[in-house]
């Protein structure tokens, strides 16, 4: 875990750097959906960590149809192969024609490569994205480097650190 990082770089994101990121998401994502007016059918959350952002999407575009799809392929820092879970409304979703589908990050890009086998027409958006997986993703906001560990503030706690100088 957070002691055996993997990763040579820990990013750590605060709840007010998630909201002023995922509304920095909506506004470009704003007006650029396939209708003629510009807008979105729907949003779709890949969770979980693609729920917060997609709330914060959905609030800022006025956009009250939303779904999920569970996607799984992290336990905590260890990739396995991506399996869907849980799927959204059939109907709903089509071949993913005007579809908003958001996720937190991109990171190898498996996650965002099965979700577009199903839906090749839907729109992927992430808030951050690794240069590994950018590809797989149409609109991002804040690219890290791909030995980066993003830490998200639902997964972290305030806690007591010791002084610069001092031994407490
Ligand atoms: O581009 P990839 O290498 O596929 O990785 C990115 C995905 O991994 C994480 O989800 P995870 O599977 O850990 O589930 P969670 O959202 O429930 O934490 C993250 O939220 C992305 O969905
Ligand atoms: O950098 C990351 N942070 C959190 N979850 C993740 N899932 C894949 N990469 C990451
Ligand atoms: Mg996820």
């Amino acid at each position: 875990m957070t002691d055996r990082l993997p990763h040579e770089k820990g990013f750590h994101i605060s709840w007010d750097q998630i909201h002023r990121d995922s509304r920095a998401l909506a506004w470009r994502l704003d007006g650029h959906g396939p209708a003629e007016d510009g807008s979105w059918k729907a949003v779709v959350a890949i969770t979980r960590g693609g729920m917060a952002p997609a709330m914060i999407v959905s609030r800022e575009l006025d956009i009250r149809t939303v779904d999920t799809i569970s996607v799984k392929s992290y336990d905590h820092q260890d990739q396995s192969e991506a399996v869907v879970l849980k799927s959204p409304d059939k109907e709903l979703m089509g071949d993913g024609e005007g579809i908003l589908i958001v996720d937190d990050l991109v990171d190898t890009g498996k996650t965002l490569a099965l979700v577009r086998k199903m839906f090749p027409k839907a729109h992927l958006a992430t808030v951050y994205a690794k240069p590994q997986g950018r590809e797989q993703v149409q609109t991002y906001i804040t690219e890290v480097s791909q030995d980066t560990w993003i830490f998200f503030p639902w997964d972290m706690a305030l806690q007591y650190v010791r002084p610069y100088r001092g031994t407490e």
